[in-house]
């Protein structure tokens, strides 16, 4: 058989739900045969990912998160793009299979379709049911509504609230959540060259609130680590946790107290809030330099995984939403979301209506960016800055980093 290699960044059950795609693709038919290897964390995989397509030892797929994505799409002659590799194949191809949410986040400005998705989605807040009826609060739809019943919850015993990465919830779906623009160009869609941040009001009122929370014992923060939030949460110990629709799967193997899940909250005082948010999770992309009969046996594996059956099962292990609306239709028929609707708030809140600034964004050297705002936003936390100075370190070297991005993929 034809082997092709896949490298991906799915840790602990969520690498247990990937490898059992690979093992069912392998299983099903006899002319490719796909190897999974983990490369650690996102951020650690696309570094490898990078490492090894200059030294002309990249994989044949790559798992590259929605923060990486530019990146690669901008790197010149690194990938062939997933609508490529399928239409060479023969394999059928209609973008419009895919869930509007998920469906042009990694095409090109023409919407061709670069990167294929694979598990996409979406940061809800989980509570803890036990600790909420204890405090006789509900989640909360607003932050407004947070403010009212946090004290009740720490009052109960418990740390009301974390969340598990600040960039990727409190920046980037902070945007999304109150269609705010999070950068010029169109949020950076229309071209690398002149595309800057664009920070404002309400999202340095919201770092300010949440340092007040943090200061009255009101938030948790934890680390800047993808799982170092999320941990007390499953311990019990924090009564809700901003987290992955994609850590559904883990939270249901882990934690012994009946837990479910809502919309992340917004601030009702910003003025068209409330908004669905970005998709998040990850798209696998096909690295150039590969045989013919090899980005064969890649389509292959795209349409194995793509397919209704498949997604499913994937949807239901992990939580990672549906990409395809057959696989979304087949979740509805087969009755999941009734034994199951917090299931379903990913999804749901991906579809909720959109407005200008919902679509995504697309920005180079955004994983370097997502540094410096862990870095100025601990700070926050510890008290060594501002929310004012915090966020003009974060544009001055955010802006630098985007510019320097613009100058390689410039002709
Ligand atoms: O934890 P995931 O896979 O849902 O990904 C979250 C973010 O979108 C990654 O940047």
């Amino acid at each position: 058989a034809t082997e092709i290699s896949w490298w991906h960044a799915m840790g602990g059950a969520l690498g247990e739900a990937t490898v059992e795609i690979a093992n069912g693709f392998n299983a099903s038919q006899d002319v490719c045969q796909i190897t999974p290897v983990y490369k650690g964390t996102y951020e650690e995989t696309l570094t490898a990912g990078i490492a090894a397509f200059r030294a002309g030892e990249q994989p044949n797929i790559i798992q590259v998160f929605d923060a990486g994505a530019a990146t690669v799409i901008g790197a010149k002659g690194a990938v062939v793009p997933a609508q490529d590799i399928l239409e060479n194949a023969g394999v059928d191809f209609n973008i419009e299979d895919y869930v509007a949410g998920v469906r042009y986040f990694y095409a090109d400005s023409d919407g061709k379709m670069i990167g294929m998705p694979f598990n996409s989605s979406t940061p809800i807040l989980y509570y803890n049911v036990d600790a909420l009826e204890k405090a006789g609060v509900d989640a909360p739809k607003t932050w407004e509504e947070f403010i009212e019943i946090a004290p009740k919850l720490k009052e109960a015993g418990y740390v009301p609230l974390a969340q598990s990465h600040l960039p990727w919830i409190f920046t980037e779906n902070f945007k999304s959540r109150h269609n705010l623009q999070f950068a010029t160009n169109n949020n950076g869609y229309d071209g690398a060259e002149g595309t800057q941040l664009v920070f404002g009001e309400p999202i340095k009122n919201h770092f300010t609130a949440v340092k007040g929370w943090l200061d009255d014992g009101l938030f948790g923060y934890y680390g800047t680590g993808w799982g170092d939030n999320q941990t007390p949460f499953n311990e019990g110990k924090v009564a809700m946790w901003l987290g992955s629709s994609g850590s559904f799967g883990g939270i249901q193997k882990t934690v012994e107290f009946p837990f479910s899940a809502t919309y992340l909250p917004y601030w009702d005082a910003v003025e068209g809030a409330g908004t669905g948010t970005f998709i998040g999770g990850a798209a696998l992309f096909s690295m150039s330099g590969k045989p013919e009969a090899e980005n064969n046996c890649t389509a292959s594996f795209f349409e194995y995984l793509a397919s209704p059956e498949v997604q499913y099962k994937w949807h239901k292990d992990t939580g990672y939403v549906p990409i395809t609306n057959a696989a979304y239709e087949l979740a509805e028929k087969d009755g999941y979301y009734k034994e199951a609707p917090a299931a379903e708030i990913g999804i749901k809140q991906l579809t909720l209506p959109g407005g200008d600034w919902t679509k995504g964004y697309r920005m180079g050297f955004y994983v370097q960016i997502r540094d410096v705002m862990n870095r100025e936003y601990g700070k926050i936390m510890s008290g060594e800055t501002s929310v004012e100075d915090a966020f003009a370190a974060i544009e001055d070297e955010g802006n630098k980093l985007l510019e320097r991005f613009a100058k390689t993929t410039a002709n």
